[in-house]
C-alpha cells in the first residue's frame, strides 16, 4: 500500500510542531517504527530535537538536505510506519521526490512547515508539497497586533528586506492576521 503524506502548515506560533508532536505520541503509544527528522539549519531550541514553542520536545535526526534523508531512510532495515519532517521549508526542491520515493514503499510521511515567508510569498517547498498531500492542515495563530484568532501569516519586525530564510523567533518575528500585516507592510 502506499502512503499518506500529511501536510501541516499555517504562520510561526499556529501550533504546527505541537501538531507534529501530537502525532509522533500517537504513534509511539501504538509501538510503531518511526523517525523524526529536522533541518541542520535549525538550531533556535535544539540541535538533535524537535522542540514546540511551549518547551514540548523529541529526538530528532538532524539532516543537511533531502539527499541525506533519503539515505538515512535507506540505511533503516526494517519497515517503518511512517517519518515525520520539521521545518519543511527550509528543505530544498529535491524533498518533494525523496517524500514520493518514501511514500511508495508504503511509509506515511507527516511534514510541518511554513507556507509563507515574512514577505507573504509561498515557500516553494511547502506549496509543492501542500499540492500533492492527501491532507492538508493549515492552522492559525492569535495575531500578535490585534488579539484575533486569525493570524495567517508571519511579520518580522527586524530587518525585513532580506533572504525569506532567517532562523529566529519572537526577537524577529510575530504572527499576523491580513489587515494588521497590511497595516505594518504596506502590501500584502
Ligand atoms: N500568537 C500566538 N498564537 C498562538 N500561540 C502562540 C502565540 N504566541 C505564542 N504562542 C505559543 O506557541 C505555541 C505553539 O507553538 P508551536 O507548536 O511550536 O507552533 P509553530 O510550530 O506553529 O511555530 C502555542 O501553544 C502557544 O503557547
Ligand atoms: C516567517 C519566516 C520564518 N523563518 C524561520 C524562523 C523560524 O526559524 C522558522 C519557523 O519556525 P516555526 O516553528 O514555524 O515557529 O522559520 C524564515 O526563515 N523565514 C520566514 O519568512
Ligand atoms: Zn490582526
Amino acid at each position: 500500500m502506499i502512503g499518506k503524506l500529511t501536510l501541516i502548515v499555517g504562520p510561526m506560533y499556529s501550533g504546527k510542531t505541537s501538531e507534529l508532536l501530537s502525532l509522533v505520541e500517537i504513534y509511539s503509544l501504538g509501538k510503531k517504527k518511526y523517525l523524526v527528522f529536522k533541518p541542520e539549519i535549525d538550531t533556535r531550541y535544539s540541535v538533535d530535537h524537535v522542540v514546540s514553542h511551549t518547551g514540548q520536545k523529541v529526538p530528532a535526526i538532524t539532516i543537511p538536505s533531502a539527499s541525506k534523508l533519503l539515505e538515512k531512510f535507506d540505511d533503516i532495515n526494517e519497515k517503518l510506519d511512517a517519518i515525520f519532517i520539521d521545518e519543511v521549508h527550509f528543505f530544498d526542491i529535491d524533498i518533494i521526490d525523496v517524500i514520493k520515493k518514501i511514500i511508495l514503499k508504503g511509509v506515511d510521511v507527516f511534514c510541518v512547515g511554513l507556507d509563507m515567508s515574512y514577505k507573504h510569498r509561498p515557500f516553494q517547498t511547502t506549496a509543492s508539497l501542500m499540492a500533492i498531500a492527501d491532507e492538508v492542515i493549515k492552522k492559525k495563530a492569535v495575531c500578535h497586533v490585534c488579539g484575533e484568532y486569525k493570524a495567517v501569516v508571519s511579520h518580522k519586525t527586524v530587518n525585513n528586506s532580506g533572504s525569506e530564510i532567517d532562523v529566529g523567533g519572537m526577537e524577529k518575528y510575530i504572527a499576523v492576521c491580513r489587515e494588521c500585516y497590511l497595516k505594518l507592510n504596506g502590501s500584502l
